[in-house]
């Protein structure tokens, strides 16, 4: 039928088994005296990254796709950066707040896939542990979660080591 989107007419409910993806995008540049929190894991670095919460650029994607697939806007939506509440807020505990009302609107986290692009530091010897913290915060299972990281060969701001970058998709399966 025109109109429909996910099993449902655009703009109203999905039906039971319907899926939703969502996509999700963040960057966080570079600074001195910062932690480089990645996926939850202090990542040893020269360098941390700038942001009001604790600038984990990869939770923030992963959130992003989590609210688009679930169409509840976005993690600054949703959270403010001029909210003291969320100054130097531990990303985890945010991305577990939008799990929850993701579950709340009726939906399942199916899936999700994540990159992170940095030039520096060396993040695959972390991965498990990002995984881990995604997986514990998303209140799935760590299968259900992937993290992949790559260089940008020295090319455009990620290559020049002024930020990191990070994509993330997840699938929501409509339950209720
Ligand atoms: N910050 C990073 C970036 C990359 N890796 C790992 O190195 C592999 C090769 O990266 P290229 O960009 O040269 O393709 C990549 O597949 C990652 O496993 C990393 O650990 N940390
Ligand atoms: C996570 C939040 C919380 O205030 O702050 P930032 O660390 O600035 O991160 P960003 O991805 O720029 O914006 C999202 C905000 O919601």
């Amino acid at each position: 039928m025109a109109g429909e989107v996910g099993g449902a007419t655009a703009g109203t409910a999905p039906a039971a088994g319907a899926l939703r993806i969502g996509h999700g995008f963040d960057v966080h540049a570079f600074g001195e005296g910062r932690r480089c929190v990645i996926g939850g894991v202090d990542v040893p670095s020269e360098r941390g990254l700038v942001g009001h919460s604790d600038a984990d650029v990869l939770a923030h994607a992963l959130a992003d796709a989590l609210l688009g697939a679930a169409r509840l806007g976005d993690i600054g939506q949703l959270f403010p950066d001029t909210d003291p509440a969320f100054e130097g807020a531990d990303s985890l505990v945010l991305l577990s707040r939008v799990a929850d009302l993701v579950r709340r609107e009726g939906f399942r986290i199916v899936d999700c896939d994540c990159t992170v692009a940095a030039q520096a530091p060396k993040l695959a010897p972390h991965r498990d542990a990002m995984r881990a913290n995604l997986a514990r915060a998303l209140g799935v299972g760590v299968e259900s979660v992937g993290v992949k990281a790559t260089t940008t060969e020295r090319l455009g701001f990620v290559g020049r080591e002024e930020g990191v970058a990070a994509w993330a998709v997840a699938l929501l399966e409509r339950v209720g």
